[in-house]
């Protein structure tokens, strides 16, 4: 199975860098994006200055506004739209899908209402089997990738030929690749871990320091863990790069926006306010905290964090009760 030609749906940051990670691969591609602006200055300037400044974009990359031009003769195809968007996205595009196009999914999301996740909603929309979809997880902050910072993540897919078909698109000087089958496990954590910073970032708004965020770092993996092993995951998954891995780079790096977005709302900032500072760019976790909440809730367990940055998020809770409330609950095991 060889993947030569290659689409990505999505300009914005991580579509961008993983773009530059399949061409510094040796991989033609081609990239969508949403504003005609954008696909003319990837395509002319080599950049994408508005996701990604100072990155300079290989040669054999290209853009389009187009998107039946984009998908053209693909033999994969990477989606790279924030969850909530994925189902109307895809739903515009699915008559496009080359057959039998590997699809590859970016997002770290459970989709809110139906509390599916997002190769669940790919393989509804496109009627593509699960075995044809490939999940792409693990500490991946799209601006040190696309700086060649040395990196790594985890391609799930229950079809091990096509993961490394993936695997062998993506493999480059700086980011190394690992195969999975777990896919139920590497999605639930990507999209767990953005709550869980959230949480870390609320409490550095607040003051608190290391303590507090290894904390809430180790109690995150704890409920994201739980959540996994109630919906049949792997539990090596969450010691993996697609669960500690992704919680330690997001939990602790200024460049997350969940990260970000929680330090602001620490600092007094209301939601609206954060929003409008991070310029049109998704903080999955957001939206992720009440999908994630409920899937929780309807399957019977546990999530104290996630449940917190709920009700922080949407039903105006302040975090400093929030924080209060989480300390304030009964003794118990820490296995239990
Ligand atoms: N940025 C990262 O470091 C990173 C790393 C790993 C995974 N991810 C995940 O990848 C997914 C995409 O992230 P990103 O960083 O590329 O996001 P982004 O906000 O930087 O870009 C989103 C892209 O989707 C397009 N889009 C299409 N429909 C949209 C809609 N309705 N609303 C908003 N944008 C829409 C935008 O035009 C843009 O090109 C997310 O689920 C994110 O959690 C991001
Ligand atoms: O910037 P964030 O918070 O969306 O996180 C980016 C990636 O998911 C890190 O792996």
């Amino acid at each position: 199975m060889d993947v030569q030609r290659v689409t990505v749906l999505g300009s914005g940051s991580w579509g961008t860098a993983f773009a530059k990670v399949l061409a510094d691969a040796g991989r033609d591609v081609t990239m969508w994006a949403r504003r005609r602006e954008i696909a003319a200055e990837i395509r002319d300037s080599r950049g994408n200055t508005g996701y990604l400044p100072g990155v300079r974009l290989p040669e054999n990359l290209t853009a389009t506004e187009d998107a039946a031009e984009a998908l053209d003769g693909a033999d994969a195809v990477v989606l790279a739209v924030p969850s909530q968007s994925l189902r109307e996205n895809l739903t515009r595009w699915r008559e496009l899908l080359p057959a039998g196009a590997i699809l590859v999914s970016l997002a770290k999301g459970v989709e809110l209402g139906t509390l599916k996740r997002m190769s669940e909603v790919i393989a509804e929309i496109s009627g593509a089997p699960e075995h044809q979809i490939v999940v792409v997880s693990g500490p991946n902050l799209a601006r040190e990738i696309a700086r060649e910072q040395p990196g790594a993540a985890v391609l799930a897919c229950s079809d091990h030929e096509r993961a490394m078909a993936i695997q062998r698109a993506t493999s480059n000087a700086y980011f190394r690749p690992y195969t999975n089958t777990d896919v139920v496990g590497c999605e639930l954590a990507g999209a767990c871990k953005n709550v869980i910073a959230l949480s870390c970032g609320m409490a550095a708004g607040m003051g608190f320091g290391a303590n507090t965020m290894a904390t809430l770092i180790t109690r995150g993996l704890a409920e994201m863990a739980r959540l996994g092993a109630k919906l049949g995951a792997d539990a090596q998954t969450f010691a993996g790069l697609a669960g500690v891995g992704d919680l330690v780079a997001t939990c602790s790096s200024p460049l997350s926006r969940n990260r970000t977005f929680g330090e602001r709302l620490g600092r007094g900032e209301t939601v609206e306010q954060a929003q409008q500072a991070a310029g049109g760019q998704v903080a999955e976790g957001v939206m992720s905290c009440s999908s994630i909440r409920e899937l929780a809730q309807t399957t019977g367990v546990d999530m104290p964090i996630t449940d917190a940055m709920h009700r922080v998020c949407h039903e105006s809770l302040d975090p400093r009760a929030a924080g209060a409330e989480l300390l304030g609950r009964q003794n118990k095991h820490e296995w239990s």
